[in-house]
């Protein structure tokens, strides 16, 4: 049985520095190109939480050394090989990542998940590596679990893809290419979510030493090899959302420190969002500030570059003082959880009046009461109610370890920065 969290109500503005870990996207695409490259790549404050731990636990299956030195991952490319059994828990980034690896190992690679991984859209993945030349076997529904027969090579070339319900699909693609024969020349056949995402590959590509280039309906990468490289993992700008939302629902101000200056995170965007919402917000030489202003403006935006910060921002949503309408997300459905209707739920529960559109949400704020709600096993949906309950008094969330996904001591955390929990471990009082 799941635990039920009762989450802090806070009535005073808060006032914090909250540090934050690497970057779930940015250590998994570090992991998986140090595993591809031509030699041993150090990654420096990678995330040390489920879905890149699995991540690292999947590539060492297929024979990739990875070891730990302190804080640090030292990946050490070796012969990929099956068999093998691939454990993707609920990470997308595994799902969509490590088939195409798995594709240049010697034997089968069987990957499979938490029951909810086989509801999440995956076909336009196998039926890219299948036109690019790979066995896949799969329950004929193309999702988890399945079989990549690898035979120690991948032919490549030209392909069209449907990535229209996950960027990841492009991601998993690219990031192997450049050791496929004939790379790739990926065409979209439609549209794709999540951008920054994908533009996040390319810059790491282009890091590693990758020949990739836009095309016009998609990316070429050439084939060729991928350089090693040593980085150090920016903090993760999604799960500075619920935080820097404190400062809002408070009216007080949450600086994140080491914000950083270029990033291809989607997070950096929260800086334009919150600021719609009535923010202020400041880069300082501490990091980015962002200061409540009192009421929160409802938000009218199209989501679909940045879908992961959907859920603490429809929390936000329905603490606002109009009518937001949030677009362009209607791939959420194929989340941790179908997020739009987690999100229906939880807002109402709370007192939203919630509408779904097809591709999205709008919200309109109700009389606030309390409300048991699930987690939907979503480590979003937590921040979510975290963020809920600083306004309405008596939020709980059963099922609050789905936080181990990304951010595994977000209850410590978010007591610190409340100045409830041990002081001046991970956040404190801000300057
Ligand atoms: O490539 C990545 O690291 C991610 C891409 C996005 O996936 P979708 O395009 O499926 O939304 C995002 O939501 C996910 O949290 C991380
Ligand atoms: C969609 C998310 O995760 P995943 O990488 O599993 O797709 C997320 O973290 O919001």
């Amino acid at each position: 049985m799941s635990s039920v969290w009762t989450t802090p109500h806070h009535g005073t503005p808060v006032d914090a520095v909250v540090p934050l870990p690497g970057s779930k996207s940015l250590t998994a695409r570090a992991l998986v190109l140090a595993a591809l490259a031509g030699g041993p790549s150090r990654v420096v404050r990678p995330l040390r939480a489920r879905d890149t731990d699995l991540m690292a636990a999947g590539l060492r299956a297929l024979g990739v050394r990875i070891d730990e030195d302190g804080d640090d991952w030292l990946v050490a490319p070796g012969a990929l090989r099956g068999p093998a059994e691939v454990d993707a828990g609920l990470a997308g980034t595994v799902l969509r990542f490590l088939p195409p690896v798995a594709a240049l190992a010697t034997g089968p690679v069987r990957l499979d998940g938490d029951p909810r991984l086989g509801e999440r859209p995956n076909a336009g993945l196998l039926a890219a590596l299948r036109d690019l030349g790979v066995r896949v076997d799969d329950d004929g529904r193309g999702r988890a679990p399945f079989t990549v027969h690898g035979t120690g090579g991948v032919r490549g070339g030209a392909v069209t893809v449907d990535a229209s319900e996950s960027s990841q699909i492009v991601s998993g693609l690219l990031l192997a290419a450049a050791r496929f024969d004939d790379g790739v020349d990926l065409a979209l056949a439609g549209g794709v979510p999540s951008m920054p995402h994908v533009e996040m590959t390319v810059t790491a590509l282009g890091e590693h030493g990758v020949d990739v280039v836009a095309t016009e309906r998609g990316w070429r990468v050439l084939p060729g090899p991928i350089a090693p490289r040593d980085r150090v993992v920016e903090p993760d700008l999604s799960n500075a959302a619920p935080f820097l939302a404190a400062a809002l629902v408070t009216g007080g101000r949450v600086t994140v420190p080491d914000w950083p200056a270029v990033t291809t995170q989607p997070g950096a965007q929260l800086d334009r969002l919150l600021g719609a919402m009535g923010a202020e917000v400041e880069r300082t030489p501490e990091g980015l500030r962002v200061t409540g202003t009192g009421g929160i403006a409802p938000l009218v935006a199209d989501l679909g570059d940045v879908g992961e910060l959907t859920p603490v921002l429809a929390a936000l949503c329905a603490l606002a003082d109009g009518t937001s309408r949030l677009t362009g997300i209607g791939h959420l459905r194929g989340h941790e959880t179908d997020r739009l209707q987690a999100l229906d739920e939880v807002l109402t529960a709370v007192g939203a009046r919630v509408e779904q559109l097809p591709d999205g949400l709008v919200v309109e704020p109700g009389p606030l009461r309390p409300a048991l709600v699930d987690s939907y096993a979503d480590h979003r949906m937590v921040h979510a109610a975290a963020v809920l309950g600083l306004a309405v008094d008596g939020v709980a969330v059963s099922g609050p370890e789905a936080v181990t996904k990304t951010l595994p001591d977000f209850r410590e955390r978010w007591d610190r920065m409340l100045g409830t929990g041990v002081p001046g471990a991970t956040a404190g009082a801000g300057s």
